[in-house]
């Protein structure tokens, strides 16, 4: 099934461009009709009061995203709800998450570390033993206000950390790592005792499922493997079966179409699971996947024989939406399918009652409202990031590529195409000029797949030609270029594909390969995403700047 899935999703990619267009706009058509008909059954609107926020103290920023980098943070002073957590033990009938006031000071958003964050001292010795020593603002944000029981959307932008803002307050309440003596234990605090699968983690592809899987085995350490199960598409079900039998898995991580194969068979349980997190919730919620990911939201964490639609059903498992890039689609989504989420910022907490639809404009190529900002995209790009485009004929863009690896002296780059069948016509072209290149794309199946991604992270290859399987999650941090030779879609597929180089706070260039007759494109990402995106050509070895992007109104 998840090899269907994955078909699906490269077919998408692999279209042309008005035909991608056109089936990128049905993307929310089946959330949007789901998320509609949930509204009218839940007519109580999300109030300040009723998430446990006093209207007077609270100052919130009436958008998901400024308009401009002159973006006010919600005041430091603001109060957030406080939950006590409740015991979640499977069979536990009582366990309803409940939520109380807590006047919370500056801590959650000035913290300096991870001790400041309310999680468990083993959880602090086995980050620093990674070297992880310092929380990142959105984790700062995020963990203290999970820890507390609210379903939120974690919004920040590319390779700021957001795996492991969720990954936290998981492992501080579940799993053999979880605080020692927490408030209703159902064990008596015995840390370590299985109590079947307690989190679902759901990715887009089978690479950010593994990668995922990877950061978990990264804290839990190698005694604990056991804890997390890897349940992606293209690998072998009756091993997973047999795995989740034998091993008795706290976590698992997978794409969609594996996990809800593996939960219609009941072979995996997951009534009595206390988070669901979807990680790239955007593309999650995408219409290839829609079938899946609706069965997932009615069976994780819902006890059966109950009202589904009501709050108290909502309320036995926490949702935590994750994405650089969040569509209004995403927080009706999330008003729909979790009790009272927050919009968890960098900096900011927004009770989603503030957030207020927007025109969906997403494609650069459209002329309706193009002048707009994606307020969906606007800071999801890390601000270190440098971007460039260059205009050469079509027979000339592999030597571009080329001339920009050599001046930036570039040593992990990633370029992008949008139909897999050039991917394999441009490795060979850098191979041919001595440039260490390889393919990546759904149809070289997951060993293949695994095996190319591996090279690339230990340097045996040095430019990753891939496709839009690639844009999401992908996690090289050393990656200090990522080259469009073809135009992405959207400013969605523009700020992911971005953000494969930057991460954490690293310098990273983005360079677009385009036609001139493409030009007026790059310009409109431009002014959508507003970022300046310079001119360039490669003269003598080194990238020179031929027309300077200095006044984003300057792009029409
Ligand atoms: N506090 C920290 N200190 C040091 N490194 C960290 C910290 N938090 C995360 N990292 C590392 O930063 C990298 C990027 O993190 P992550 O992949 O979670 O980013 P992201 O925001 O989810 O990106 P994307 O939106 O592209 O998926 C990872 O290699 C991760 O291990």
């Amino acid at each position: 099934m998840q090899s269907l899935v994955s078909a699906k999703f490269l077919l998408l990619v692999g279209e042309s461009f008005p035909m991608r267009r056109a089936l990128l706009n049905s993307r929310f058509a089946w959330f949007h009709s789901s998320v509609q008909c949930m509204s009218q059954n839940h007519s109580e609107s999300l109030t300040l009061s009723s998430i446990g926020i006093k209207s007077e103290k609270i100052e919130i920023e009436p958008k998901i995203i400024s308009e401009s980098k002159k973006v006010k943070p919600l005041g430091l002073n603001s109060e957030v709800l406080k939950s006590n957590r409740k015991p979640f033990g499977i069979g536990d009938k009582k366990s309803v998450r409940v939520k109380e006031k807590q006047k919370i000071d500056n801590a959650p958003f000035a913290a300096k570390l991870f001790s400041e964050l309310g999680i468990p001292d083993v959880l602090i010795e086995r980050l620093g033993k990674q070297g992880f020593n310092v929380p990142t603002d959105v984790q700062s944000a995020a963990v203290p206000t999970i820890l507390k029981n609210h379903d939120v959307i974690i919004q920040s932008y590319t390779g700021s950390g957001k795996t492991l803002a969720y990954l936290l307050p998981i492992l501080s309440v579940i799993g053999p790592l979880r605080g020692e003596n927490r408030e209703g234990d159902v064990d008596g605090g015995e840390a370590g005792k299985k109590l079947g699968v307690e989190a679902v983690i759901v990715a887009p592809s089978r690479e950010l499922g593994m990668q995922i899987v990877r950061e978990f085995e990264k804290i839990l350490g190698v005694d604990n493997k056991k804890v997390v199960q890897q349940l992606v598409g293209g690998a072998n079900r009756t091993r997973q079966e047999e795995a989740l039998k034998k091993n008795k898995p706290a976590i698992v991580v997978g794409t969609p179409g594996r996990i809800a194969e593996l939960s219609a068979s009941g072979k995996l349980r997951t009534h009595g699971c206390q988070y669901l997190v979807l990680d790239e919730v955007d593309e999650l919620l995408s219409f290839n996947f829609r079938e899946d990911m609706h069965r997932l939201l009615e069976h994780v964490g819902r006890r059966s024989g109950g009202d589904l639609k009501s709050n108290a059903k909502k309320a036995e498992r926490q949702l935590i939406m994750v994405s650089a890039t969040v569509p209004f689609s995403v927080v009706r989504a999330a008003k729909s399918w979790g009790s009272d989420p927050l919009l968890v910022q960098a900096k900011k907490i927004v009770p989603l009652e503030t957030l207020t639809p927007e025109p969906v404009n997403l494609s650069p190529n459209s002329s309706a409202n193009s002048s707009k900002p994606s307020k969906a995209v606007v800071e999801s790009l890390p601000p270190a990031l440098k971007h460039y485009y260059c205009v050469v004929r079509l027979q000339h863009k592999v030597d571009t590529l080329r001339k920009c690896i050599h001046a930036l002296d570039a040593k992990f780059v990633i370029v992008f195409m949008n139909h897999t069948k050039q991917l394999k016509d441009v490795v060979f072209k850098l191979e041919a000029r001595g440039v260490k290149a390889a393919e990546l794309h759904g149809d070289l199946g997951k060993l293949g797949r695994s095996t190319t991604l591996q090279k690339f992270k230990n340097g045996e290859v040095r430019v990753l030609v891939t496709n839009e399987l690639s844009a999401r999650g992908l996690d090289v941090a050393e990656c200090d270029l990522v080259v469009n030779l073809d135009l992405p879609t959207d400013t969605i597929h523009y700020a992911h594909r971005a953000g494969r180089t930057g991460r954490l706070g690293r310098n990273g260039t983005v360079l677009t390969i385009c036609e001139e007759s493409e030009v007026f494109v790059v310009r409109k990402l431009q002014k959508q995403l507003e970022i300046p995106i310079a001119c360039c050509n490669f003269v003598e070895g080194n990238l020179v700047i031929t027309e300077e992007e200095t006044t984003l109104s300057s792009a029409s």
